[in-house]
Parts: C-alpha cells; sequence; structure tokens
C-alpha cells in the first residue's frame, strides 16, 4: 500500500494490494485508508468461500452424493463441509436457488414455501421420493463463479481489489448513488487493466432499489456504508443468493454502543446497555437486526465471523432460506439485565425448546431470569437487546480464513493485523455470548487487580471454561456464572484486603461469604494458545490519526484535524491547521473510548 504524486496534477496514486486508484485531492469521493483492514478481511472470507465451494464441489462428485428431502419436504444434505445446518449445497455451491444439471433435469427449491419440485423438460410436479440421487453428472458441472455485489462502491476501489485478487471469481458489481463517485469508479476501472474491464461494471443507483429489484442474485453482498448500514438491511437481505454471504459494515459504534439508546432502537430495533462489552453488543444487535430483516422473508443468518476493529464492526453472514428454520431464531436471541450497581450481566433467552411426541418446538422463553434486585450488590437491572446470543463465528470457517492469510501473506497488506484478529478469534468461547472485564470487576470492589492468568486459573480450577475476546485486550468470556466469579473475588480480595470504604456495590458483594473456595494455583490451559506460541493478538494502529474519515463532498474544516491528521487538514484548507482536536459529527465520530464514557454515565445514571 502505498501513495505517489502522478502528473495528473490535482490526482494521486493510490495502490492497495493489487489495485491502484486515482484520488482527487479534493474531497468528492470518499476513500480510507485505514478500511484496508475491512479490505483484507473481506478478501480473505471470499476467497474462503470460494475455496469451500469448490471443496464442496468436490466431495459431492466423489461420493454421487444425494440430496434428501426433510420433513418439511426441504432438500437438504446430511453431511455440510462448513457445518451449517439444514441448508441446501446445491444452493450454496451454485450461489442460487436452483441447479440445473444435463438431461433437462432440475431440483428447484421454492423459497417462499419450501417445497422441493422437480422439473423434468418443462414439466413440473411435486415429489414424492424421499430421495432424489443425481449422480455422475455433478461431476462434471464446475460451480459458478460467484458474482459479487459492492452496493456503496466510492472509488471502487474494494471491487477493483475483489476482481484482481481472488481467484475464481466472476462479475463485479459496484453501486453508488453519487455521480462523482461511479465516475471515479469507471475511471478507476480503466486505469486497472484488462482484468477489472472485464469484471467490473460500475452503475450509478440508489443500492436499495438495486437490491430490491435483483432478489436472489449474488453470492455476495457488501454494505460498507457511512455510519449505520440499518436502511440497505431490508433489501439487501432479499438479494442475496440462497447459502450467499452478506458482509457488512457499521461505524456508528457510538449509536451501537449505547450513548444514544433510542436511536440504536429505531435503526437496529434493540437496546444496548453499557458496559465493558458494548463493542460485542454492538456486533450482536447487527446481527439480530439482520436476521430480523431476513426472517420477514423465510430467510435466516449463519455468522461464519464477526469482528470490532479499530472503530467499526463488520459481520460476515450466510443467508438462507427455510421456512421451518426461522422458527428457531427466538432460541437464538437474548436479552441483556446489567446491574447498574456492579458489572454482572444475566441473558434471557426469548426462546426454547420443547420436546412433545418425540418432536421438537420453540416455546416463548421462561422469565425473568434475574429478581427485581441484583443478587451480588442489591442494585436494580437495566434490560438491553435482544441481541443475537448464538455463535457469532463459525470455528470451522476461522480455521480455514487463518490458514488462508497465512499461506497467502504477501497478498495481504494488512497481513499482521488480520492474523492477529483471526488468531485471537480462534480462540474465543464462541458459545459464550458477551466477557467479563477484570479490571471492571477490581474497580467495583476497589481492589488489586490479581493477573489474567491467576484468574483464569481459579475460573478453571472452578470448572469453568474461560477465553478471550478480539473485542478488549482486557475482556474474558467464561461461562462460569456471575456469582462464582466473585465468589473468587470475595477470596482474592481475602488474601488481599481492601482499605473500608463506604457502603457501595463493592462492599455489598464483599460483605457475603463466598460459597466457593477459589483455587488460584496455576492452571495448565490458563494461557491463551496464541501467548504460548508468541503469537501477535492485539496489535496498536500503524499510524496516528488512523480511524474514521470525513464523508465525500464535505468541507474539509480545521476541525477535522483530529481525523485527518493536521498535515492533510492544513493541505485541504491550503493553511496551517489548527492541532486541537474538534467535535466532529455524528457518524464520523467513532468513541474509542465509549466504554469509558459509559462506564461513567452507567455510574452516574443509577
Ligand atoms: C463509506 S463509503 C464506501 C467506501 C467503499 N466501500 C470503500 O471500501 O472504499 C459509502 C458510499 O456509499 C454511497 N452511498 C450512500 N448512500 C447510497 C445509496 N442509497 N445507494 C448507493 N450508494 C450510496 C456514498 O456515496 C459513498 O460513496
Ligand atoms: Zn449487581
Amino acid at each position: 500500500m502505498g501513495a505517489v504524486e502522478d502528473e495528473l496534477g490535482n490526482y494521486t496514486i493510490i495502490k492497495e494490494g493489487e489495485a491502484e486508484i486515482l484520488m482527487h485531492s479534493s474531497n468528492t469521493v470518499f476513500f480510507n485508508k485505514a478500511q484496508v483492514y475491512n479490505r483484507d478481511m473481506s478478501i480473505a472470507v471470499l476467497r474462503t468461500f470460494i475455496d469451500k465451494r469448490k471443496e464442496h464441489d468436490a466431495y459431492l462428485s466423489k461420493k454421487g452424493k444425494p440430496l434428501n428431502k426433510n420433513l418439511n419436504g426441504e432438500l437438504s444434505e446430511s453431511i455440510t463441509l462448513d457445518g451449517s445446518s439444514g441448508a441446501i449445497e446445491d444452493e450454496k455451491i451454485n450461489g442460487a436457488t436452483e441447479e440445473k444439471v444435463n438431461g433437462g433435469i432440475e431440483v428447484q427449491q421454492n423459497q417462499y414455501d419450501g417445497i422441493a419440485k422437480v422439473t423434468q423438460e418443462g414439466e413440473e410436479k411435486t415429489t414424492s421420493e424421499e430421495c432424489i440421487k443425481i449422480p455422475s453428472l455433478r461431476g462434471k458441472q464446475e460451480p459458478k463463479p460467484p458474482i459479487v455485489l459492492e452496493a456503496l462502491a466510492a472509488s471502487g476501489l474494494r471491487a477493483l481489489r475483489y476482481s484482481r485478487e481472488i481467484e475464481g471469481i466472476g462479475k463485479v458489481i459496484a453501486l453508488d448513488n453519487d455521480k462523482a463517485s461511479i465516475e471515479a469508479c469507471n475511471r478507476n476501472i480503466k486505469f486497472n487493466g484488462f482484468v477489472a474491464c472485464s469484471k467490473v461494471d460500475a452503475y450509478l443507483a440508489d443500492a436499495r432499489v438495486y437490491m430490491l429489484t435483483h432478489q436472489n442474485e449474488f453470492d455476495a453482498v457488501d454494505l460498507d456504508p457511512y455510519g449505520s448500514p440499518s436502511v440497505f438491511l431490508d433489501s439487501a437481505v432479499q438479494s442475496v443468493a440462497d447459502g450467499g454471504i452478506l458482509m457488512c459494515t457499521a461505524t456508528d459504534m457510538a449509536v451501537l454502543c449505547g450513548n444514544n439508546g433510542e436511536v440504536c432502537h429505531s435503526k437496529y430495533g434493540s437496546y444496548p446497555v453499557k458496559g465493558k462489552y458494548c463493542h460485542e453488543m454492538a456486533l450482536r444487535i447487527l446481527l439480530a437486526c439482520i436476521e430480523n430483516h431476513a426472517n420477514r422473508y423465510k430467510r435466516y443468518i449463519v455468522p461464519i465471523l464477526s469482528v470490532y476493529m479499530d472503530f467499526y464492526v463488520r459481520v460476515f453472514v450466510r443467508i438462507y432460506t427455510s421456512a421451518s428454520a426461522i422458527k428457531e431464531t427466538p432460541l437464538k436471541l437474548s436479552y441483556v439485565y446489567q446491574c447498574v450497581g456492579c458489572d454482572s450481566f444475566h441473558l434471557q433467552s426469548l426462546g426454547r425448546t420443547v420436546c412433545k411426541d418425540n418432536s421438537v418446538k420453540s416455546a416463548p422463553g421462561y422469565g425473568p431470569v434475574v429478581p427485581q434486585k441484583c443478587s451480588d450488590c442489591g442494585k436494580r437491572f437495566n434490560m438491553g437487546g435482544p441481541i443475537w446470543s448464538a455463535p457469532i463465528h463459525d470455528k470451522q470457517w476461522i480455521n480455514s480464513i487463518l490458514a488462508n492469510v497465512k499461506a497467502m501473506k504477501e497478498r495481504y497488506p494488512a497481513f499482521e493485523k488480520i492474523s492477529a484478529v483471526l488468531t485471537t478469534i480462534s480462540e474465543e468461547l464462541d458459545d459464550v455470548p458477551l466477557f467479563v472485564s477484570l479490571h471492571s470487576l477490581c474497580s467495583t470492589l476497589k481492589c488489586t487487580s490479581p493477573s489474567a492468568v491467576v484468574f483464569r486459573s481459579a475460573v478453571i480450577n472452578a470448572g469453568f471454561r474461560i477465553s478471550g475476546s478480539h473485542v478488549d485486550p482486557l475482556g474474558l468470556k467464561t461461562d462460569a456464572p456471575m456469582d462464582v466469579i466473585w465468589d473468587i473475588m470475595r477470596c482474592w480480595v481475602k488474601n488481599h484486603p481492601v482499605k473500608a470504604q463506604q457502603d457501595n456495590s463493592g462492599t455489598a458483594i464483599l460483605a457475603k461469604e463466598p460459597k466457593l473456595q477459589a483455587n488460584f494455583a496455576r492452571a495448565a490451559a490458563s494461557l491463551s494458545k496464541a501467548k504460548v506460541k508468541k503469537e501477535a493478538r492485539y496489535l496498536p494502529n500503524p499510524e496516528r490519526h488512523w480511524g474514521p474519515k470525513v464523508k465525500a463532498g464535505r468541507q474539509i474544516t480545521s476541525k477535522h484535524s483530529s481525523l485527518l491528521g493536521p498535515d492533510i487538514a492544513s493541505k485541504s484548507l491550503g493553511k496551517e491547521a489548527e492541532t486541537e482536536a474538534h467535535k466532529v459529527e455524528q457518524d464520523e465520530l467513532i468513541v474509542h473510548s465509549t466504554q469509558e464514557t459509559a462506564t461513567k454515565r452507567q455510574k452516574t445514571d443509577c
């Protein structure tokens, strides 16, 4: 990645990966170099998506594997390579809802009623067979190259990188509703030569209208908006082909992390609560929102990878159609009760499963899971959510993506960062939503902090699991209930006494005797595997002013020097920029310190 002044006057050539774009010095088209992490991660996911389609196709052709019909009359395969369930891999392979095979046989799933049909040369009939064999013909069919929609393209850099760097990719459609951006896209397509010209098409269009009028057409849809993606989600979930991927960024972290709960509810349909885990909660609010939109069209999501990086969240989910699977959605969503006095939080599932007459059904969850007052400190609870409380990553996919990234190290400009993030994610407990912060527990008790290894050991010795979180180097994910966590801290304080203090949440917690006798002896699994191998897990920003950028078309003023850095701001202004940081617009304001603000407010709120 790098930038050099060229001879085209006000244009600068910016190179990222294998793509080069021409950027005009006026801020007419959006570009943010910090999003290289976002683009690299997306390339890694798309490469893995293509590999998995190939692997799976090879597997099926070797096996001559049949398609089975499930109880609802939907076509399904008993084994899937990527660990996803209940979905039709043929659809994943072809990225469309129908599969044509030689010999005039067509297997089709009606996406809206889940009924499987087989058509022979135009004749339509509902299948009665339990099993439809499609033997040797399958092997001859190459999966179609995936078609990608970059719905909010700006300069087209991302679309160009996809087209030039991802082997086996098909067409890439780049959209923007801004004329200057589409002109820039077309200029950049030409600038990138033959492959880009043959693969990337740019259109001036409102992405919402375009996606609505191109339903089920794209194997991958990329949403990378200014701020919130909320207005694009309803049409985006409809434009993804069955088994395809939706990749979605949200940079409105202040909203998602609870600085303005009502706005978050209006955009995403969930209330955030202010906790140390707010960035993970942001991911889970976004996932719940996408699922909610998908369910309207009898579709559901399967998260592959969900990341918080720098100043935004980005989720990668597969989208499937199944009228029966969407009934399970309430089991994947929870409300969060967050104590206003201590750091305790508890999840309340929206649904539960009921087994009756050999069949499993879902029913509304039992509640409330907490009493009126926190049983640890006696304070009341705030309620947030609903959040996505099922896994936010698919571990098999994460391992494949990580292996792919390591194998093609030199082709990722942000290799160090994305491999560090993926390594941390690969170690996260994937069935444990949210996390506790050791610092926060200690600040509630006003005690000295045990080291992470000592605390992890006590949790493991008590018979529970614990891992780090990619979202926060101080975050600890554990399946130990809050009363066990507080008992461990009570035992710690017995050995490391605190000074006498006025009544507060900490004194209320310490007033109780622990039921559990914590064992702080070092447990073998208390260090993360990456830490043992001395692999990087959390990296600092590579340079100052690594963060969000000003919207295209907006005049750069001295107040933007905190975002762009004084040098760039002063260049744009033609005068020396002020170095003092100023407040910026809401959608550009990325609150790295949201957690701190949130915690402070929480203390004063109660
Ligand atoms: C953050 S930029 C995209 C950056 C780009 N994906 C990248 O990686 O460099 C958002 C873009 O969305 C465009 N946009 C906003 N609303 C839109 C809409 N309704 N339809 C299409 N494009 C839209 C803006 O003009 C802007 O260029
Ligand atoms: Zn409490």
